[in-house]
């Protein structure tokens, strides 16, 4: 894959070093989270072009450049102009938002495309997860302006998203599925941007359909989130599908 270029950063600001820039290496992540671990172990899943990747983490590297263009120096008319010549050339030949919802459930879809971990995704921060001897799901990130709730921190929603997608992995991990019935979280410290945040989920109890889910956001040592969910196996309906149900857990 083609390495993104460096960002110098805006307004003098170094940009936080987001998941498209990080080592995602087997030995780094050893390094990074100290433990024992393998990768979660997901069918390969390569972009369906080389080039896809790079072009989503080009447009988060503009999404982190527009959040700061209220107070650059940039000339917006110029910027904007561009920007619309950009969008004007892909809308049309892109695939419908309906058609997209389909395509999402086929192959690697939804891992590559989920709004936490998918690289496809200019949502997603975006986040790698690996899965732990001891089976829980663990990861490590940094999160940027975009993502502000109170001055400096993460928004309390964004950690809920980031949260409930984890406890999912955690499942997915487990060997268990489900929706998210109820979950209930603490924010017990505030949450730090441009620090770099470890993640971990895991299932608690399983007992029929139901599984019963933890997971933290630390930063260092502090405990800045937890939170207990629980998840109800159940089967979906499949966009494009008619007559077919996933179950959730298999989509990947
Ligand atoms: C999604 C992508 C998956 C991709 C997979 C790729 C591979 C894996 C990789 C990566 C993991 C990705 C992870 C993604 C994570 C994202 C997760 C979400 O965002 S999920 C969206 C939000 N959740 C909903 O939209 C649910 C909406 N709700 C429902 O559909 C239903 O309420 C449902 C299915 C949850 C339950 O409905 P019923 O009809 O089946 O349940 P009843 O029969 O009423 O209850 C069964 C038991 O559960 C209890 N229950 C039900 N709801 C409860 C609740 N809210 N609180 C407490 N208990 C509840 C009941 O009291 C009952 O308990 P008693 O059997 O009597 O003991």
């Amino acid at each position: 894959m083609t390495k993104q270029s460096d960002s110098p950063g805006f307004g003098g600001v170094p940009l936080p070093k987001l998941g498209p820039n990080e080592d995602f290496s087997l030995e780094a992540a050893r390094k990074r989270l100290g433990e024992t671990f393998e990768p979660i172990p997901t069918p390969e899943l390569p972009p369906a072009d080389p080039d896809l990747d790079r072009a989503v983490a080009e447009l988060r590297r503009l999404r982190e450049a527009t959040a700061a263009l209220a107070h650059s120096e940039v000339e917006l008319g110029d910027i904007a102009d561009r920007l619309a010549e950009v969008a004007d050339l892909l809308e049309p030949r892109v695939p419908s938002p309906s058609k997209r919802l389909e395509t999402m459930w086929t192959g690697a879809g939804t891992r590559r495309s989920n709004p936490v971990a998918g690289p496809e995704n200019p949502l997603a921060p975006p986040v790698q997860f690996y899965g732990c001897d001891d089976g829980s799901v663990r990861a490590e990130v940094t999160l940027g302006p975009v993502y502000q709730g109170p001055p400096g921190c993460v928004h309390g929603g964004v950690s809920a998203l980031i949260i409930d997608h984890m406890m999912g992995f955690a499942n997915h991990w487990g060997g268990r599925f489900g929706m998210t019935a109820h979950y209930e979280i603490d924010y017990r410290s505030p949450t730090p941007l441009l620090e770099p945040l470890s993640l971990r989920a895991w299932v608690q109890e399983g007992e029929g359909r139901k599984t019963w889910t933890h997971a933290t956001i630390h930063a260092g040592e502090r405990l800045c989130v937890e939170a207990r969910g629980l998840f109800l196996e159940a089967s979906v309906p499949v966009p494009g599908q008619p007559g077919t149900e996933s179950m959730l857990g298999d989509g990947g």
